[in-house]
Parts: C-alpha cells; sequence; structure tokens
C-alpha cells in the first residue's frame, strides 16, 4: 500500500503539472498552491449483489478534492454522468481513472475543470475491490488551508464564484447533508 500510494503521489506531480499547462499558468503553479501535497487512500470491497436490482446504487456524488486516481479491478460498476446520463467506465486493464474533485472547480472558478459526477452500482458477480487516492488535506482540524480562485484565472468577466474555503469546509458539509445528489460545492457559492 504504502509503494502505491508513493508511486500515487509521484503521478500525481505529473498530473497538476499537466493541469497548470492546460490553465496557461506555470507547470509547477498547482504544485506551489500545495495541491499535491497529501493524499487519502480508501480501499472500497463491494461484496457480490445477487439481486441488484433489489438494493440502492451508491448515490452519485462529486469528489471533494482537487484529483482523484481510481485503480478499479475488472469487476465494473462505475458510472460518470454525462450529457444527462449515466455512462459506464468500462474497466481497462492497468488503466487508471482521474477525476476532477470540487477543489480543482473552487480553484478555477468554474473555468476549464468541473468535478464529475460519478456512481457505482452493486456488483453481480463480485466481489469488487477498488483503491482510490484523494489529493487533497487530511490534517488535524484547525490545520486546512485556504483555498481561493486562482488570481492568474480570474479577468474582468470573471469574479469569483466562491467563498474562501478549506477542504474541511466541503467535507463537512457533505457530511452534513450526505450523499443525497446535491453538490456540495453549490452551498458555497458567493
Ligand atoms: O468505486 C468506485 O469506482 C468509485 C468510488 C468513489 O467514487 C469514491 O470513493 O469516491
Ligand atoms: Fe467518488
Amino acid at each position: 500500500m504504502m509503494e502505491y500510494s508513493n508511486r500515487v503521489k509521484r503521478l500525481g506531480l505529473t498530473l497538476f503539472e499537466l493541469f497548470s499547462e492546460a490553465l496557461e499558468l506555470k507547470p509547477s503553479h498547482l504544485k506551489d498552491i500545495d495541491c499535491a501535497e497529501e493524499i487519502f487512500l480508501l480501499a472500497h470491497y463491494f461484496p457480490s449483489c445477487p439481486q441488484p436490482e433489489l438494493t440502492l446504487r451508491s448515490s452519485g456524488h462529486w469528489d471533494t478534492s482537487f484529483l482523484t486516481v481510481l485503480l478499479q479491478d475488472q469487476v465494473g460498476g462505475l458510472q460518470v454522468f454525462h450529457e444527462n446520463q449515466w455512462l459506464d467506465i468500462t474497466p481497462v486493464p492497468g488503466a487508471l481513472i482521474i477525476n476532477v474533485g470540487d477543489m480543482m472547480q473552487l480553484i478555477t472558478n468554474d473555468d476549464k475543470f468541473v468535478s464529475s459526477r460519478h456512481r457505482v452500482l452493486p456488483p453481480k458477480i463480485g466481489p469488487r475491490v477498488l483503491i482510490a487516492c484523494f489529493f487533497r488535506q487530511d490534517h488535524p482540524p484547525g490545520t486546512f488551508k485556504v483555498y481561493v480562485p486562482i488570481k492568474e484565472l480570474l479577468r474582468e468577466e470573471n469574479s469569483p464564484i466562491y467563498k474562501d474555503i478549506t477542504v474541511n469546509d466541503l467535507i463537512t458539509y457533505q457530511g452534513s447533508i450526505g450523499l443525497n445528489g446535491v453538490k456540495a460545492l453549490e452551498h458555497f457559492k458567493l
């Protein structure tokens, strides 16, 4: 697990460089504001479900991270909401899935990167195993960094859309409303 998370952290450095360049910022910009600094790792185990139609699907949600790196096995079940429909993210051996999270949307001020809504269907044939690495701070309370839209991305017609918040503000609010199809980031709109 340590080896894997170290490799994901290394991958994160490259991803945040590419995202910085896509935003026409200097390559180290997102790293310099500590987006790549920490990961929170979750290992999911979904037991097989003989009658998935009788269960609740894991609700659609948006990750609170800057970016999330997912490693899924061959069982599948992940779906992303795109153009008003749920699309299967079919497993590809050896491939990772990168999700844009709410903190990335916040710092880019809705300009280029919007967090992806996704959900997971229960596996008919399982179990399903998935490792999720969230690039976000995971600190003791009170030590979270406040994030603001990146000023280089703000133009006259593009003033800040969100309040200045920490990822903990998002996580706490999301925890209070649950995964009920409401995007936590919306709550922090100015
Ligand atoms: O199980 C999956 O494929 C996705 C898990 C997920 O979305 C999450 O942990 O936030
Ligand atoms: Fe997620």
